[in-house]
């Protein structure tokens, strides 16, 4: 696929600064996005243009109880809604002017993350006791949900190869009153050499090009978009996969998420890493969220392994971003 990308892409590394490859950019990316969702034009511009609103997660490890939680929250019942498909968690449609109390979020009872976040986690299915390795961490909205599901009883390590990430991972998690946690910054790709096996279950919520946060509506949202970049991520993220898989138990989980629509950057890591892993396979994403539908099993003339039809994709909408989960499981 990256070959294919590559002979594609009329993509440029630099941003360009031309009204005109703006737009050819801007066309380049409707025109994919669009036949990933198997949509017309129209339609994918109309997902792509939307602001996406933000959802609450309460964090029980804060140690306030859920019901005085839930209390507070009472003056501003009708811009939340419960999310039926994930415990303690409020889609947040506030009216104008309408803020939630400071002390809910300074005290780490309750953070605010894009509601797709949560699926990659609940797919994850953490338990207690368990050793879990999250690869790409910063700044920790995944890692804390983590700890949150398994009451501060799993061996958590929480790596990101970025340095300049890891203060804002280290705040977010002492704020979340995460305890059970080790830091560390390996690059993903390799990260067999530097962390020691076996993990439980391990999540890969990978660097991407993020074209889910992507809105239309603002052209600077575009700029680093490229098919150079969709290629250069789908080979890091082959790497990342590759390695993680290594450090994973005989009949542990494994989730691979991103927050990009690229099938460069989702099914196809997914395919070469299960065309060289026979003892790897995909098992259904089971959550119950709007939006969700099948990865794709066949991409620009290329057909990817079908057992891709266990993965998700998620369908921009206003509370969720366009995401992309895999749930693999190690025989043994
Ligand atoms: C999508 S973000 C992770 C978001 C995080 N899981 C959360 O929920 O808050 C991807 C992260 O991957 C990190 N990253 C980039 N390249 C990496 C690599 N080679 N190995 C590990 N992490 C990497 C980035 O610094 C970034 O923080």
């Amino acid at each position: 696929m990256a070959r294919n990308a590559k002979r594609k892409g009329a993509g440029r590394s630099k941003p360009s600064r031309s009204g005109r490859g703006a737009a050819s950019r801007r066309q380049q990316f409707l025109t994919r996005t669009a036949r990933v969702f198997d949509l017309s034009e129209t339609a994918a511009e109309q997902l792509m243009s939307q602001g996406r609103r933000q959802s609450l997660r309460f964090n029980p490890l804060a140690g306030a109880p859920r019901a005085s939680f839930e209390a507070a929250l009472a003056p501003w019942a009708d811009g939340l809604t419960p999310i039926e498909w994930c415990d303690g968690a409020w889609h947040m449609d506030l009216p104008p002017g309408g803020v939630l109390p400071e002390d809910m979020f300074v005290s780490g009872q309750a953070f605010i993350q894009n509601a797709s976040s949560f699926i990659p986690v609940l797919a994850l299915d953490p338990q207690p006791g368990e050793r879990i390795l999250d690869l790409c961490a910063a700044p920790g909205g995944k890692t804390s949900h983590i700890a949150a599901l398994t009451g501060n009883s799993a061996e958590i390590w929480a790596n990101d190869a970025l340095p300049a990430r890891l203060p804002k991972l280290h705040e977010v998690l002492d704020l979340l009153h995460v305890q059970t946690v080790e830091i560390t910054g390996h690059p993903g790709q390799f990260i067999d050499r530097f962390l020691e096996g076996p993990f439980d279950r391990i999540l890969i919520d990978a660097q991407c090009t993020g074209e889910g946060m992507i809105d239309l509506r603002r052209p600077a949202s575009l700029r680093y978009w490229s098919m150079e970049r969709i290629a250069e991520y789908g080979r890091l993220q082959r790497k990342m996969l590759s390695a993680a898989a290594k450090l994973l138990k005989p009949g542990g989980v494994m989730v691979y998420s991103t927050c990009t629509i690229a099938p460069e950057e989702n099914e196809a890591p997914v395919h070469t890493l299960l065309s060289r892993n026979a003892d790897m396979t995909l098992e259904p994403v089971d959550i119950a969220a709007p939006g969700l539908i099948p990865a794709r099993t066949r991409w620009e003339g290329e057909a990817f392994d079908p057992r891709l039809s266990h993965a998700r994709r998620v369908l921009p909408s206003a509370f969720l971003e366009a995401f992309f989960v895999a749930r693999f499981r190690k025989a043994g």
